[in-house]
């Protein structure tokens, strides 16, 4: 894939989204019963980094980690808006906690597709967790039950997110800026 050439400016940094997290982790240690396994389920691929962060985070609950995979983007930077689902989870949510962990809800529909398939399957709970929130690009109604940061409309990268398909592997939250 050619990408156009661009720099990546710092927006959010390593040790900020780490603080956030222990805040976030405090928070849904209080709603989550103790005594009860919490499967965690991450959104791939964005989420994977976030989501083995925030894992670390609940070390003193017992947890279960899975995945699922949608996509909505068409191509590098535009949303197709329709949601596929590529893998499916490999347990079953079924009168079980969960909590779905995605990277970022720009316009939503990823990430209410996915929960209103997983809401289908009868868990007990199930809570959303989005590390970056961009609410001026929302399309549908939704609202993820904590979020990290809300961010401008930016094109954003690191941590687990991508421009075209580079990029994820940044400790931070940096923003794209072209140079031509
Ligand atoms: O709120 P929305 O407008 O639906 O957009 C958010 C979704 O878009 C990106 O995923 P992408 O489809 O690029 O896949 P990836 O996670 O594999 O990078 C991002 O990781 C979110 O899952
Ligand atoms: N890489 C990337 N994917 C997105 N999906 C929705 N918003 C964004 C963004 O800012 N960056």
């Amino acid at each position: 894939m050619t990408t156009r050439p661009y720099v990546i400016d710092q927006m959010i940094s390593a040790k900020a989204i780490a603080a956030r997290i222990e805040e976030l982790t405090d928070e849904i240690k209080r709603l989550f019963p103790a005594d009860e396994r919490l499967v965690v389920v991450g959104l791939l691929r964005g989420s994977f980094v976030f989501i083995a962060d925030l894992v670390r985070e609940l070390r003193d609950r017992e947890v279960e980690v899975d995945f699922i995979e949608a996509s909505s983007y068409g191509n590098a930077m535009e949303s197709s808006r329709e949601v596929r689902i590529l893998k499916d989870l490999r347990g079953e949510v079924e009168g079980r906690n969960v909590l779905v962990v995605e990277d970022i809800v720009d316009t939503g529909h990823t990430l209410n597709h996915v929960i209103h398939i997983l809401r289908a399957r009868n868990p007990k709970q199930l809570r959303t967790i989005a590390l970056l929130d961009k609410p001026t690009r929302r399309e549908v109604d939704f609202k993820a039950d904590w979020t990290g940061f809300e961010i401008p409309d930016e094109f954003v990268v690191g941590y687990g997110i991508d421009y075209a398909q580079c990029n994820r592997n940044l400790p931070f939250i940096g923003k794209v800026r072209f140079t031509e």
